[in-house]
């Protein structure tokens, strides 16, 4: 047995790192198309008609059927009984068609009666058919891009395991990163001197196109692997079943519980935030469209160079617990001075950098906090519930975020700037509510004895 690991492909370190490279550039394109609308939001209000609620409405849109659909435990069901290879290269080409649904609604040909605008603009006539269709094209989108990154965690505990596992998550989470950053600062240019929307969309999907590519030479590795690891490879696959059980267990477990109320006020600040943050930079700090997701894509950059080293730091001193408080803190700190400072441009500078330790640190903290109080025979189920309950935060926050814009703003004179107060401070509560849970946290690791702020690696 020993033997026959050994000579797996798996144990060749360049075969795992070429791996990790296909699957990180996957999520890359993923995240890319995920914020390319965000700094564009400018334009879909002038050029689409798209009032604040109706660009929240689409952004939130990313999880509808993930939460009415409840399509991340279907996606972990077909994941453990259909496998690797055939649930990454379904779900990444849910992602694509989504994907070019969206594209597709941003074209001339469908807004000038292409297929489907009749029939889109035949039921609720507030709602222009442009947010229909990018609606149900980024619906789609939003359940492959989240089942391909449970897909994407399962690749790298098979090939990782025991090795460098941590690392190779955390340069997994700086790749994609790395396409939020991309998707902010080129987006803009990309629709260059007659802003045109459609265009950035268009290479976004050609780029999803290119990931599912490099997916399928994962499969190549990954079928190599498992014809050398057969027998290896159903004693593990079965530790990580979805169980619909485990969910009953999962609810009674209060560490879990208040990770997943973390988790949702948590990324409910971050992510809702970054669809808004390119058009606050404009409205309230005065910068150019087209550099607006310049100022943002500091957080991505600080957070692709700041997670893997505050990774690297729990797994050797720990604290795990405190920084999540801590995270929370600074997540308050940076939307206050969005709120309420003045429209000075050093602060926006600043609040962008503080966000950006904030969302190094908890997502570094909160991620290998979860094996230490669920079982790894019930971590898939985990992981897909904390996904879930994630979802409808990421679902009602940028339509709640867009509503009390356009609320707030009502009876506002022609060119006058839109006012973020009021939207921020929904982000300041949930910071808020955030610190609170994350202490409550500490307070019962204490009790329970969960081990959050003992380091990962244990001596
Ligand atoms: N595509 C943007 C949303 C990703 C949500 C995903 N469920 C998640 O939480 N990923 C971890 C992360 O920190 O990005």
């Amino acid at each position: 047995m020993t033997a026959q690991l050994k000579e797996s492909i798996r144990d060749s370190k360049s075969a795992r790192w070429f791996v990790l490279i296909t699957v990180s550039f996957l999520m890359l394109t993923g995240y890319f198309f995920t914020d390319i609308m965000s700094p564009l939001q400018g334009m879909l209000r002038d050029q689409m008609g798209w009032s604040n609620s109706s660009y929240g409405t689409f952004a939130g849109s990313y999880s509808v059927l993930n939460v009415f659909c409840l399509m991340l435990i279907f996606g972990g069901i077909i994941l453990d009984k259909a496998g690797i290879r055939f649930t990454g290269t379904f779900f990444v080409g849910v992602m694509i068609f989504g994907a070019f649904l969206n594209y597709y609604a941003m074209t001339d040909t469908f807004n000038n009666g292409g297929l489907g605008y009749e029939f889109l603009n035949s039921f609720l006539t507030d709602y222009k058919p442009s947010l229909k269709m990018a609606m149900i094209g980024y619906a789609l989108f939003g359940v492959g891009v989240e089942i391909a990154g449970i897909t994407v965690s399962r690749i790298i505990v098979k090939w990782f395991k025991g090795k460098e596992m941590a690392l190779a998550m955390g340069l997994e989470m700086a790749c994609a990163r790395g396409g939020m950053l991309i998707a902010f600062t080129a987006s803009p240019f990309m629709t260059g001197a007659d802003k045109v929307i459609s265009r950035p969309l268009a290479f976004g999907v050609i780029l999803l196109i290119i990931g599912l590519l490099a997916f399928f030479v994962h499969n190549m590795m990954d079928k190599k692997l498992d014809a050398e690891v057969a027998a290896d490879e159903t004693v593990e696959s079965s530790e990580d079943e979805f169980k619909i059980s485990d969910v009953f267990l999962l609810f009674k477990n209060p560490g879990f519980l208040l990770i997943a109320f973390l988790c949702v006020l948590f990324y409910s600040a971050i992510f809702p935030f970054t669809k808004f943050a390119p058009d606050l930079m404009v409205q309230k700090y005065g910068f150019a469209e087209e550099f607006s997701g310049w100022i943002v894509g500091l957080l991505p950059i600080g957070t692709m160079v700041l997670t893997p080293v505050f990774g690297a730091f729990m797994d050797k001193k720990g604290k795990s617990a405190s920084i999540m408080m801590l995270g929370s803190l600074l997540l308050i700190f940076s939307h206050v001075i969005f709120a309420y400072l003045p429209s000075n441009t050093a602060f926006a500078f600043v609040a962008m950098v503080v966000l950006g330790f904030a969302f190094s640190f908890v997502p570094a903290a909160m991620w290998p906090s979860v094996p230490k109080i669920i079982p790894e025979s019930r971590l898939g189920s985990a992981y897909a519930m904390i996904f879930m309950i994630q979802n409808v935060g990421l679902m009602l926050f940028p339509m709640l975020l867009g509503y009390v814009l356009d609320q707030s703003n009502q009876g506002l004179a022609e060119g006058a700037s839109l006012d973020y107060t009021s939207s921020m401070t929904l982000m300041v509560g949930c910071g808020i509510a955030a610190l609170v849970v994350a202490f409550f946290l500490r307070v019962v690791d204490k009790k329970k004895g969960y081990g959050l702020d003992l380091p990962n690696i244990q001596k």
